[in-house]
């Protein structure tokens, strides 16, 4: 056995009549429970089981264990680096073996105070005198389990989709496991991975309810934070933990595997509150001054952090992609083998993804870039340019957008429209056709908390939301319109910013999926182009759309603050 008994802090709160109650830790939101569900069951206390922090949920598996591992050591090994709930799943074991393994592990559970379930067998955990059971869609039915086991039992149940959580509600679960989320080599899965959009529309079924979820299937310490970031419901409700098997079981140092994924929770949840608390307009109140001022800033930072941007554009506009950037300060890097996007990560201060001229053998390494980036916490801007005009674009994109997390999407409406999945506003190949979209702001905020990042619609007023706050900017010249790729350009050139931004961000952990303030990137992005194009345009050398493109480069490169200062014409948008 490992080192002396060494309670995670602040994990157990005594009650007065004697019991005992787990420290919970869960990210749900104030109001969000619902009073009337919580009154229809009281306490009916044998177990007194509420309050279970379901943080990190070991699933174990012995199959897995690294060769001479002892289960009981890797057990409360991973337990000391973090992990706040233990399932046993054996599905080799008999039945006397399990009631055994159960019994022992209860007592390593016990004395961490740490909630034990066993996985399908409601006898194993009634022999065992265990904490609950963790429930499968065919095993023994809700109700009779809560029959069986003694009052208070925690009952978990696995949900793979809305009707399963609907039907997990009424059933008055505990818990539910959500998955699997990623692919995973522990189980032969029997239903679609659900991908994190599928969890956050599973978790806006439980706001009020009070039942807990977890996510569960191919999480790592490398996929994590994108899993807590991206698993959150329109409303903000967010997991309450992640239960994994191999990342923790199968490493010969399982304290360090928890800690390691523990970290990422308690920061992430730490970053989450913060994050519902702006959402609430409690701080951080965005105003027209506070606006000018964040850019004005960023345009001073990025002439000293010189970022280099790594640019997968597409064919037509890679050069003068790369000419912008070097104008507004930045150095870029224009690379698509696969085999060099790690690389290029480490090295890069934000990542361009433009599937203007995709191909399909394109999709690795943008897949393997975007990975990397969000390891690294390194923005990704990502441009869906024509995303409405073929079935391979917009599987592209949804493959894409599963895979990793942008910092910033940006498109026209048709794009939009189409990456949101409505018809509101049509596309005929990359343009945008007809007057827009009905409440423009409204779309943008809604889509930025959709898909959890800062969203840039392009049209002639600009629209940018990062779910909480919005603007709308109304810079820009007719001229912008008539050279091609002026919004894979505007990718730049906001890939530039957000690169600027993150590197001056010295905050060494904020808990969040990325460094820097991308809202801010954005916008800086968006002036930066449409009055540096007012300018270019107003020039007598410009005689069209021919002079107008090196004017433009020039008018970027000799941009003041001063300028953008006096030229910005923002309106912050109350919605
Ligand atoms: C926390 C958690 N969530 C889901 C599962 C999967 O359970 P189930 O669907 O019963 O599949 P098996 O684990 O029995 O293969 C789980 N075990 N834990
Ligand atoms: C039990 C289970 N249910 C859905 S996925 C899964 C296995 C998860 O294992 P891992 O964490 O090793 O991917």
């Amino acid at each position: 056995m490992s080192d002396s008994p060494e309670p995670p802090s602040g994990r157990v709160l005594p009650e007065t009549d004697g019991t005992t109650v787990y420290n919970a830790q869960c990210c749900v939101l104030e109001g969000d429970r619902n009073p009337s569900l919580d009154a229809l069951e009281p306490p009916r206390t044998t177990r007194n089981m509420k309050n279970i922090d379901y943080t990190l949920y070991l699933v174990t598996g012995r199959n897995l264990l690294p060769p001479n591992k002892d289960f009981f050591e890797s057990l409360e090994e991973s337990i000391q680096g973090g992990v706040t709930i233990v399932q046993l799943r054996e599905k080799e074991l008999d039945t006397s073996e399990f009631v055994e393994l159960a019994v022992k592990s209860k007592i390593i559970c016990d004395k961490y105070n740490i909630p034990l379930l066993i996985n399908d067998r409601v006898d194993v955990a009634l022999a065992a005198n265990v904490d609950g059971v963790h429930l499968g869609q065919s095993d023994m039915a809700v109700k009779r389990a809560r029959e069986l086991l003694p009052h208070g039992s925690i009952i978990g149940l696995s949900c793979n989709t809305v009707s399963h959580v609907k039907d997990a509600i009424k059933q008055k679960v505990d818990y539910i496991g959500i998955g699997a989320v990623w692919g995973t080599q522990t189980k032969k899965l029997t239903s679609p991975i659900i991908g994190v959009h599928g969890v956050g529309d599973m978790l806006a079924e439980l706001e009020g309810t009070g039942i807990e979820a977890v996510a569960i299937g191919g999480i790592n310490s490398i996929n994590l934070l994108r899993t807590l970031h991206g698993c959150v419901s329109l409303k903000n409700r967010a997991l309450d933990g992640v239960a994994v098997v191999s990342d923790i079981m199968a490493s010969p140092d399982p304290r360090c595997a928890s800690r390691k994924l523990k970290d990422i929770l308690v920061n992430f949840q730490r970053h989450h509150k913060f994050y519902c608390l702006r959402h609430r307009g409690r701080s951080d109140v965005v105003t027209v001054d506070s606006v000018v001022s964040g850019v004005t800033q960023l345009m001073n930072e990025i002439k000293n952090a010189r970022p280099l941007v790594h640019q997968i554009t597409n064919t037509v506009v890679s050069t003068q992609s790369a000419n912008v950037t070097l104008a507004v300060g930045a150095s870029p890097i224009m690379a698509t083998e696969p085999s060099e996007m790690q690389d290029l990560s480490r090295v890069c201060g934000g990542l361009l993804v433009n599937i203007g001229t995709m191909r399909a053998e394109n999709l690795e390494g943008m897949m393997i870039a975007g990975t990397s980036a969000n390891v690294l916490k390194k923005p990704v801007i990502f441009d869906p340019v024509g995303v409405g005009a073929s079935s391979f674009r917009k599987d592209c994109v949804k493959g894409l957008l599963n895979k990793w997390q942008a910092s910033v999407i940006k498109g026209n409406a048709g794009e939009l429209a189409a990456l949101a999945g409505t018809t509101e506003v049509e596309s005929k190949g990359v343009d945008s056709v007809g007057s827009g979209f009905k409440n423009p702001a409204e779309f943008v905020r809604n889509l930025a908390r959709r898909e959890r990042c800062v969203v840039v619609l392009t049209g002639p007023i600009d629209y940018i939301s990062d779910g909480i706050s919005t603007v709308s900017l109304d810079n820009g010249h007719e001229l912008l319109e008539r050279i091609t790729g002026s919004g894979c350009i505007l990718g730049s050139i906001v890939a530039s910013y957000c690169a600027a931004s993150s590197q001056a961000d010295n905050i060494t952990d904020n808990g969040g999926i990325f460094r820097g303030d991308m809202f801010t990137a954005a916008i800086a992005g968006v002036l930066v182009l449409t009055i540096a194009g007012e300018l270019a345009a107003k020039r007598h050398d410009v005689k069209g759309p021919g002079s107008f493109l090196p004017a433009l480069i020039d008018e970027l490169a000799s941009l003041t603050a001063d300028q953008v200062r006096e030229l910005s014409k923002i309106t912050v948008k109350h919605l």
